[in-house]
């Protein structure tokens, strides 16, 4: 699928916008509910990023694919974070459609690639041929729907299956308007165990109200950047002094 002019030229902008820059790292939707603990970027990548001269991260783009049961509202969360539209009205996606979005992290150009894929069967051939050089799996479920957060291991284990890195992993629940609170928390007692199976990190959103959603996606960009650097950087030949717990996180073989 080639992008279209539209996406080639966000790609080309030469300042992502405001509510796109990132220089504090984003929190996750709670301490609890994530294995990534750390609060910062790591020394590493804050040193290379403000750094001249040595080892400069060049344009920089990674593959983010949402996947999940049919109707769990993965287009409606791409639209909200990329269109910021919102519409009731259900349309399938017929196999994939993707979107660039450009952030600037730490004074760093980056762009996420989003693919969203659609849930029903009939494409799901089609949909799984652009699961491949994913950095980031949002497995995305209904919170008013208990029975499309069981399939999220399954939609999981297809996408891991095409991926030889393993990327890192959110568990999404959609639709949080549409829940009470004593129900919502129900909800969450079993879908943050199912996270922490899947060694996902767990938020809840409503792309009806758009809660959640801007936070979700600069912690989604935040860590792939992260990542995106120490890969280079690994791959430039240049020592990192992490911590092993990243570097086996992140599959960086030091
Ligand atoms: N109330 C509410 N409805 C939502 C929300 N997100 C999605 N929906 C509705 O749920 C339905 C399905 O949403 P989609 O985003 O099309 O679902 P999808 O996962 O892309 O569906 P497929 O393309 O079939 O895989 C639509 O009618 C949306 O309006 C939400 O946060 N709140």
């Amino acid at each position: 699928m080639l992008p279209s002019r539209s996406v080639v030229l966000k790609m080309m902008q030469s300042q992502a916008c405001v509510e796109h820059r990132i220089d504090d790292f984003p929190k996750p939707f709670s301490h609890q509910f994530t294995p990534h603990k750390q609060n910062d970027f790591s020394f590493a990548v804050r040193e290379i990023c403000s750094s001249t001269g040595k080892f400069i991260p060049g344009l920089k783009i990674s593959k983010v694919i949402f996947l999940g049961d049919v109707a769990a509202g993965k287009t409606s969360l791409v639209n909200r974070f990329c269109h910021k539209v919102f519409s009731s009205n259900y349309k399938a996606t017929i196999g994939v459609d993707f979107e660039v979005e450009r952030f600037d992290i730490l004074k760093i150009p980056f762009n996420l690639q989003i693919w969203d894929t659609a849930g029903q069967e009939r494409f799901k051939c089609i949909a799984s041929s652009y699961y491949r050089g994913a950095q980031v799996i949002g497995v995305i479920f209904d919170l008013s729907n208990i029975y499309s957060l069981s399939n999220c291991a399954k939609w999981l284990e297809e996408a891991l299956a095409c991926n030889a890195l393993r990327p890192i992993i959110f568990l999404i629940g959609t639709k949080s308007d549409l829940l009470s609170s004593s129900a919502y928390k129900h909800v969450e007692k079993l879908a943050t165990q199912v996270a922490q199976q899947l060694g996902a990190e767990y938020w809840a959103v409503s792309s009806r109200t758009g809660d959640g959603v801007n936070e979700l996606f600069l912690r989604i960009a935040a860590l792939a950047f992260e990542v995106s650097v120490l890969r280079d950087l690994h791959t430039a030949g240049i020592k990192l002094s992490i911590g092993t717990e990243l570097v086996c996180k992140y599959n960086l073989p030091i």
